[in-house]
């Protein structure tokens, strides 16, 4: 490639092939920063092959032979202990290459962490960072110069005599810019130390490293990518350097990857794992699989600090590197002999299994988790276990069908139902106030028998035929209003019945079946119609015993009257009074409160209460309202109502009866009634 006259150029220098990871990993850095300099890089000829000259032209710009400049005196080398540095000197060269404005040189130890484009605006002639070991003394790994033939030949002369206190190029350096350089800040050349770390200073300035120069014979190639020093801060900044690395050369099974993984250490011996196959079998089983082997060593993780900048540019996913296995098909044809033994496996792999739960409490982590305030919710408590069967539950409708008092219901029934017992069906549990009362029980089935004659037509309904059983079934629960159809109008469905189990054939049976509960009684001891006949009886006492007693707000109806409870008038009602009404007690008054207004009728606007004697005395709302006990409630009858029109069975479209047989007429009293 051409070059233009006065170009900023990032400039560095290869001696060796066995820097060429070194070399690629500075420039790629450099670019993945985005720069947008030039790149270029001096090297001898004749101590770099040509091979790697090629690899630093696919990164390279300008890749630029110069001669070597040795170190004739070497001794002061020795005192450092790198007489490999016997050719720093060749550095100088870079003071020659005038064709370019202004060279920020950097070493081809160093990883960018940025580009550090800023320098190339600098207005001295020479400008480098401190040196670690040594302060005062720059360190020549980067340096921002301007190339002029005077400096040139100034430096050639010390070189040429010897003179440099360590025998390198930073020596020589020192010497002829001591006094007129421009020092950089240390983030431009930040050289870090295995032993040693200003670790605060480290924490405090990472954010701003520009450049972290690996000083030192043992160079992050050199050491291999499993080598940790155990100091968290080299390793991070190892990390990065290895980071570029994988990014660009790791997995890429192509020459330059070929070629760069020659000078780093352990890369083709890992690329080249194979299995240890036992020489008895690798002779008859001669093809060995190739393994990629898994490397633990992650430096991803440590290449990027999310937290405070963003992703590297033209950086792979995250998972880029992620540890994959390839195998090669084996294409021998002699038949597998397995080996005569294979390796125990490992005696010291075995997971213990913990003999008790854990009680410890796990360590609270995040803030909230200590600083949680004690939980205020109450909890109901847990559901009471499943309620031990009743004695209604017990006596089931299977064990019914057992007692000699009840006949087995011939017909299938749903298996639910109770079936039609005599027992059962004067046990109802549940029944309306009215359902005793005479009068009401007439009207609904005079109501039932004329809807059914008149849905179905008399000839059905005279028609049908009924059992003695059934009719006296009829009549028992006619006066019942339910959803459910009756017995009649029921159809009899499709289900099977449910098994019924045979008489047992001797107690010990029973016994060996059912253990005895304690303080039941024995199975053969229990006569279940007896008990229920006692339980039917029981309820009706009860219910006797409440009706007796008139509850708030209740009315009585005669000395065993049920109770009517009390209920709110329709809105826009409450102060509507039947012309025919009168109040027979306070207590079956609304709550509702009074206005003191007067106006209107006394029977609206008054309240009525009862005294001593049963008499009415007409009480004011104002006399209502002072806390004088009520008079004590008397017995109360009221005369039964007329039953005048349609009942709750009345259904829309349908006429009511008006009197006792609402049957209607027969063909033959049709016939009178027509002539
Ligand atoms: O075998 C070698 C040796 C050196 N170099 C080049 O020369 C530079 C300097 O050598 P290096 O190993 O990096 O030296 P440092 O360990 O960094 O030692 C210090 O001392 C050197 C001699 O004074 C200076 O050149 C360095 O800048 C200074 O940091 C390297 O970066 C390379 O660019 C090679 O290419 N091949
Ligand atoms: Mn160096």
């Amino acid at each position: 490639m051409a070059i233009t006259k006065g170009e900023d150029v990032y400039a560095s220098l290869l001696l060796n092939d066995g820097y060429l990871p070194g070399a690629l990993v500075l420039a790629h850095s450099l670019r993945d920063s985005g720069t947008n300099k030039k790149l270029a890089i001096l090297i001898t000829p004749e101590t770099v092959s040509n091979e790697v000259v090629e690899q630093l032209q696919t990164v390279y710009d300008y890749v630029i032979p110069v001669e070597t400049i040795q170190n004739d005196r070497p001794a002061n080398l020795f005192l450092m202990n790198r007489p490999d540095l016997h050719s720093a000197f060749t550095k100088i060269n870079l003071w020659k290459q005038t064709q370019f404005r202004k060279i920020v040189y950097i070493d081809a130890d160093v990883v960018a962490y940025r580009a550090p484009d800023e320098l190339f605006d600098l207005p001295h002639a020479f400008s480098a960072a401190p040196d670690i070991g040594w302060p005062d003394l720059f360190n020549t790994g980067v340096m921002v110069l301007a190339p002029n033939m005077g400096d040139y030949y100034a430096l050639l002369a010390m070189a040429e005599r010897g003179i440099s206190f360590d025998g390198a190029d930073q020596g020589l350096l020192n010497m002829h810019f001591r006094n007129t350089y421009n020092r950089l800040s240390f983030t431009y050349n930040v050289t870090p130390s295995a032993h040693y770390q200003y670790i605060p200073a480290y924490k405090h300035f990472q954010s701003s490293i520009n450049l972290v120069h690996f000083i030192g014979s043992e160079k992050p190639w050199v050491q291999g990518r499993t080598h940790t020093t155990g100091s968290g801060t080299y390793d991070e900044m190892i990390g990065r350097w290895w980071a570029v690395y994988d990014r660009h050369y790791r997995n890429n099974s192509n020459k330059t990857t070929d070629v760069v993984e020659k000078f780093v250490k352990g890369e083709q011996q890992q690329r080249n794992v194979s299995f240890q196959i036992p020489p008895s079998q690798s002779q008859s089983h001669s093809t060995q699989n190739q393994i990629t082997p898994y490397n633990t060593y992650n430096s991803y993780g440590q290449s990027w600090d999310a937290a405070r900048n963003s992703p590297p540019a033209g950086s792979k996913p995250e998972a880029a590197n992620f540890p994959n296995s390839h195998y090669k098909m084996s294409s021998s044809t002699q038949q597998f002999v397995a080996p005569a033994r294979y390796p125990s496996p490992p005696k010291d792999m075995w997971y213990k299994v913990p003999e008790a739960a854990p009680t410890q409490k796990t360590a609270p982590i995040f803030p909230w988790e200590k600083q949680a305030p004690a939980p205020t919710r109450v909890f109901a408590e847990p559901p009471p276990e499943q309620r031990k069967p009743s004695v209604a539950s017990i006596v089931t409708p299977a064990s019914a069908t057992r007692s000699p008092t009840i006949e087995p219901k011939s017909e299938a029934v749903t298996p639910t139902t109770p079936g039609s017992a005599n027992t059962w069906t004067s046990f109802t549990t549940r029944g309306n106030a009215w359902d005793d009362v005479p009068e009401i029980n007439r009207y609904v089935d005079a109501l039932q028998k004329h809807r059914r004659s008149g849905s179905k037509g008399s000839a059905a309904a005279t028609s049908r035929p009924t059992s003695p059983g059934r009719a006296q079934s009829r009549s028992r629960r006619s006066s019942r209003v339910t959803d459910f159809p009756t017995e009649d109008d029921r159809p009899s469905l499709p289900v099977t019945p449910a098994p019924i189990q045979g008489p047992r054939s001797s107690r010990g049976e029973n016994a060996r079946q059912f253990p005895a509960a304690a303080g039941v009684p024995a199975q053969s001891e229990w006569d279940p119609a007896a008990q229920l006949e006692k339980l039917a009886l029981h309820q009706q006492e009860t219910l006797q015993k409440l009706g007796e007693r008139p509850a708030f707000g209740g009315l009585a109806i005669g000395t065993a009257g049920k109770e009517i409870p009390a209920r709110a008038l329709p809105f826009g009602s409450e102060d509507a009074r039947s012309p025919t009404y009168v109040a027979q007690s306070p207590s079956v008054l609304s709550p509702k409160p009074l206005r003191a207004s007067t106006t209107g009728t006394n029977s609206v606007r008054r309240i009525l209460t009862i005294d001593e004697e049963g008499g009415n005395v007409p009480l004011t709302t104002t006399e209502k309202k002072t806390p004088s006990p009520l008079p004590t409630q008397p017995s109360i009858t009221i005369a039964p109502p007329s039953y005048q029109g349609p009942g709750a069975a009345f259904e829309k479209g349908e006429d009511f009866p008006t009197h006792e047989t609402p049957a209607l007429p027969t063909e033959e009293e049709r016939d009178v009634l027509e002539t």
